[in-house]
């Protein structure tokens, strides 16, 4: 990277931590970040680009400031505002917002969610009803439930919006769709008349986001505001409806499958600053003629960290995989063809929710690998633990999305059962799911995890299928059901993560060198082993592993950390995090932890001053008795 950029990146250090500065001094530090960020390292397309091109730029660019900037009060208007606009606008439409939104003459951000609605699209109470005598849209909150609540830059940096509203026309709902709405004046930023607009308060992270609300108070826009690419509405008020009113969906399945990679980089980040931490800090004497070993060579510490390493692997390799699997379907929709649309929706609901989970747990661990020192906040670990768990939630909280994959999963099992044929990632659900005997290899503990899927998955289509003969409604079958429901799409879900993990690895693995090879597949077979020891339960009731297979694999895994030791000092330095981007006192390159913590300590606000002046005030009086 030039020193230009290097320059511009040393921008992005804060001169006083954050963490000493106020709500709105962090939000303004942000913008002032966020500007920087853009103005060097964002990369703008050219207009000779191909569809296909601005596609794969528009994604590297998220990516790319998830890596440097994951929480800029911008992040909606490049992962949710352009993505709407190109996925649900009119080529016409397309023309005029792309030119303003890339060049950043616009921010924009994505207003689904509301105070009472955030999982329940289809009962959000925002209206937009079409005037046919102005063709104009009025804009409408009618209850204070019904205010936009979440949308990130909502608050005071986006002056437009993708606003999902209900679309009512002479009376009659036609369910929920997009509309391009200005909502401060581009001169003076002021929010125009009848709206509302303001900031939700702090959270548990993310507090640079600039997350908001808005109201509407009968605001009129006029009607090619509306993006028409999925339905229409006719000057005299005629509605068009879609081909698949779920299109109005996409930009969300998009930015699943964007989540999925998100994970993969935030546990690349935490794994890196817990393992060289674990590198350079020496604890305890089991051997008392020898010095003080690094945590690193504590098999427990190992345990702790390996699996991060090989499931930001993971994370990868699938989010790649998913993201051909989107980028092909999303050409097949542009034709009109709708097909394999729901096998996608299907995987970003397992994957977004087992790579949000996973990261999730396992950037904590590496938090609580760290000791005390885990626990500053110039360690990073905590802020990136509030970024991962957010992703838990955001974009479809995951037991929703855990029982729409199962949806589908039900209909595909019973449509197999039916005959019919199975396809694509459910194809294996034909497979035989009963296995005589363990088969200890990678390939064969991946079968048996798709034995257990498939097992999962029948079972609980029995006990719906009983409830329902039992007399209760589909929906209170489906109910009483759901936890094993989502049971059955973690199940599926783990057997896609780990068989997608391999085959994409074996597909790499005959170009690499033969050392990169060895550690990489290493990795794999730490990644595999430790999933067959979690779930021995479901290896045990559906894969036929016994005892001594069971002690065979932890020996196994014991050896493989022995074996991965060696190179995990270099496979998190592979991850090529500037420190500036780790922005970590544990987890720089140099390993200087200790003088950073102390560097960082004395940037505090109390540290200026040897006596506070609360002793003079309080303290001194309080201790004389005479407070
Ligand atoms: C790098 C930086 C990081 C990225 C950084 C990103 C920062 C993000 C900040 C956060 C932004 C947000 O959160 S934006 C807001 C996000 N909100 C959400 O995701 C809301 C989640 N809720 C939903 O998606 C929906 O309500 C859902 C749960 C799917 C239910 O929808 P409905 O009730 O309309 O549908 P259902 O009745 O359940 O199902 C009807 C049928 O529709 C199908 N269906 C449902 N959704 C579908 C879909 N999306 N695509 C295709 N098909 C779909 C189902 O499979 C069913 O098919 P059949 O079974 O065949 O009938
Ligand atoms: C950091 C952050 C940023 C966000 N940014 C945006 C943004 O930019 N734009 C935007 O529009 N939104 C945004 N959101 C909102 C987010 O999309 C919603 O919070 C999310 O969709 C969950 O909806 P909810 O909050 O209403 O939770 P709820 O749906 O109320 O969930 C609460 C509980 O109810 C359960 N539940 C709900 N429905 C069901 C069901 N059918 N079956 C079983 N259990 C159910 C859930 O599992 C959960 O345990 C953001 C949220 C966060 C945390």
């Amino acid at each position: 990277m030039d020193e230009q950029k290097v320059l511009s990146i040393k921008g992005l250090l804060d001169d006083t931590p954050e963490e000493y500065l106020s709500h709105k001094e962090k939000y303004e530090n942000s913008i002032r970040k966020s500007v920087l960020f853009y103005k060097t390292l964002h990369s703008t397309e050219d207009e000779n680009m191909s569809v296909d091109e601005k596609t794969k730029l528009n994604f590297r660019n998220i990516v790319t400031s998830a890596i440097f900037k994951d929480n800029s009060p911008f992040m909606l208007h490049n992962s949710m505002f352009i993505p709407t606009i190109m996925g649900q606008g009119t080529d016409e439409q397309r023309e005029y917002w792309m030119k303003r939104a890339k060049n950043m003459e616009i921010i924009g951000t994505y207003a689904q969610t509301e105070l009472g609605h955030g999982t329940f699209i289809r009962g959000l109470e925002t209206q937009a009803t079409y005037d046919p005598d102005t063709e104009e849209f009025v804009l409408h909150s009618p209850v204070l439930s019904s205010y936009k609540w979440w949308p990130g830059g909502l608050a005071h940096t986006a002056n437009y919006c993708i606003v999902m509203a209900r679309l009512y026309i002479k009376g009659k709902s036609h369910g929920i769709h997009p509309f391009m709405v200005q909502i401060r004046d581009e001169e003076t930023h002021m929010p125009l008349p009848g709206i509302k607009l303001g900031e939700i308060g702090a959270k548990l992270g993310f507090n640079t986001v600039n997350n908001g609300f808005l109201g509407f108070e009968n605001h009129r826009i006029s009607r090619d505001r509306m993006l028409m690419k999925n339905a229409q509405v006719l000057k005299d008020g005629t509605f068009v409806a879609g081909s698949n009113s779920k299109l109005t969906y996409g930009t969300m399945v998009y930015v699943r499958v964007l989540i999925v990679s998100n994970m993969a980089n935030m546990l690349a980040k935490a794994v890196t600053i817990a393992l060289r931490y674990s590198a350079i800090r020496r604890q305890s004497q089991p051997k008392p003629d020898e010095p003080e070993p690094q945590i690193l060579d504590y098999v427990t510490q190992q345990h702790k960290l390996f699996i991060a390493i090989a499931s930001s692997h993971a994370f990868y390799m699938n989010a790649m995989w998913l993201w051909e699997i989107y980028y092909s379907v999303s050409l097949q929709l542009a034709s009109g063809k709708l097909d394999n649309l729901p096998e996608l929706h299907a995987l970003a609901c397992c994957l977004k929710p087992l790579s949000t989970i996973d990261a999730t747990a396992m950037i904590e661990k590496c938090r609580l690998a760290c000791g005390g020192h885990g626990y500053m906040l110039s360690a990073n670990l905590a802020q990136t633990y509030g970024l991962a768990t957010a992703a838990y939630t955001y974009e479809g909280e995951n037991t929703v999305l855990l029982l729409q994959a199962a949806r589908s999963l039900v209909k595909a099992w019973v449509g197999h059962v039916k005959g019919r044929p199975l396809k694509g990632t459910m194809a294996y659900l034909a497979g035989d799911s009963t296995v005589k005997a363990w088969d200890g290899s990678i390939d064969g503990i991946i079968q048996s995890f798709k034995v257990v899927a498939i097992r999962k998955i029948s079972s609980v289509v029995k006990i719906l299928q009983d409830y329902e003969k039992s007399g209760l409604s589909p929906e209170d079958a489906w109910n009483k059901a759901s936890v094993f429901l989502t049971a059955a799409s973690e199940a599926h879900g783990r057997a896609v993560l780990l068989s997608v993990y391999k085959s994409e690895m074996d597909k790499r693995a005959a170009v690499l060198s033969p050392p990169l090879r060895k550690v990489l597949l290493q990795l794999v077979d730490l990644y595999v082993t430790y999933w067959a020891l979690e779930k021995v339960g479901d290896m045990l009731l559906y894969a036929s592993i016994t005892d001594k297979d069971v002690d065979e694999l932890q020996r196994r895994y014991i050896e493989l950390l022995a074996a991965i030791r060696p190179n995990a000092v270099g496979l998190v330095d592979a991850f090529d995090f500037r420190d500036e981007i780790l922005n970590s006192t544990l987890g720089a390159y140099d390993g200087r932890a200790y003088e950073r913590l102390m560097e960082e300590a004395m940037k505090s606000p109390l540290n200026a001053e040897p006596v506070n002046q609360t002793f003079h005030k309080y303290l001194k009086p309080f201790m004389r008795g005479k407070l």
